[in-house]
């Protein structure tokens, strides 16, 4: 990889995820990371303290000097960031983590033959185990998707997909985690009502969660791990009765349905 300069513009969660990965990977190629954000300085000292990195609260004088510029601030800022942005950079990588912003509301804004990539990535990336959907600009070369692979395997796994796939599976990967951590509080709350700690459940309620993925990531169909649990006639087959009756799967849909609407703006 050649000699990199990345500049971040938002510094909440998803940037001190990305940046926490690409650290780990003690790159030599990364000669410096700039942290920026609107207002919070606090935030930014925080996180020069935290990782060593360059902070600034004016993204605009840095952008000239950086070599590949990721977005990671809210979706409803890109409009403004990218068409300020479009005044200032000269052909640099432009990449955004923001629900709804493709490549071709990007490209939009930006000058013409601006290489962009949208990643739709989750929270897991603050421990290396994101699985990412990402999907490339008409500008971008292999020494930009050198770069886009390096970002990906720092936070995890990833699927180049169409941009339309992306937006389709923004619920399924990047907003999912939060319907299983719904669940979870809900199984929680349960095991404390039949008389365990509330440590006692988080401990079995994540074991059985790790235990249920490790078996579908062994190649198993949920069809058939379904059935091995609920045996004909059996407890189980009860319980899922009434999730059924309660419409657990449709419910499920609506959500994702809502957030991709939502995520598109509509
Ligand atoms: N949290 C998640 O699970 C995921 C978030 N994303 C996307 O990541 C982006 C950031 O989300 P989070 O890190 O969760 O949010 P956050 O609220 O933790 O961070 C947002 C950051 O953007 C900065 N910011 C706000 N307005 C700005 C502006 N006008 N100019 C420059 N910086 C500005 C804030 O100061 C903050 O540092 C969003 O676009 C979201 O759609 C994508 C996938 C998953
Ligand atoms: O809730 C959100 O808007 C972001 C997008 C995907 C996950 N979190």
């Amino acid at each position: 990889m050649r000699p990199t300069r990345i500049l971040m513009i938002g510094a909440g969660r998803m940037a001190e995820a990305v940046l926490s990965g690409i650290l780990k990977q003690a790159n030599p190629a990364i000669e410096k990371i700039t942290l920026t954000n609107r207002q919070d300085k606090e935030r930014l000292e925080l996180l020069k303290e935290r990782y060593g990195v360059h902070v600034s609260s004016n993204w605009e004088e840095e952008a000239k000097d950086h070599d590949v510029i990721l977005l990671a601030s809210p979706p409803a800022t890109h409009d403004v960031i990218l068409k300020r942005l479009g005044e200032l950079i000269d052909g640099q990588l432009v990449l955004t983590v923001a629900a709804g912003i493709d490549t071709t509301y990007m490209e939009e804004r930006l000058p013409k033959g601006t290489p962009v990539c949208w990643i739709m990535p989750n929270t897991a990336a603050q421990i290396g185990e994101s699985i990412s959907t990402y999907t490339c600009g008409h500008y971008v070369n292999p020494q930009h998707r050198e770069m886009i692979a390096f970002i990906l395997e720092a936070i995890g796994e990833s699927a180049e997909l169409s941009e339309q796939q992306v937006h389709d599976l923004t619920a399924v990967t990047g907003s999912a985690p939060a319907f299983v951590y719904a669940f979870v509080e809900a199984m929680e709350e349960a095991a404390v009502e039949n008389g365990v700690t509330a440590e006692q459940a988080r401990s079995l309620v994540t074991k059985m969660l790790s235990g249920s993925a490790a078996m579908l990531a062994a190649g198993h169909s949920p069809q058939d791990l379904r059935d091995q649990v609920a045996s004909p006639g059996g407890s189980t087959a009860a319980g899922l009765e009434v999730l059924e009756k309660r419409h657990y799967k449709e419910a499920i849909k609506a959500a994702v349905k809502a957030t991709n609407a939502h995520a598109r703006g509509e």
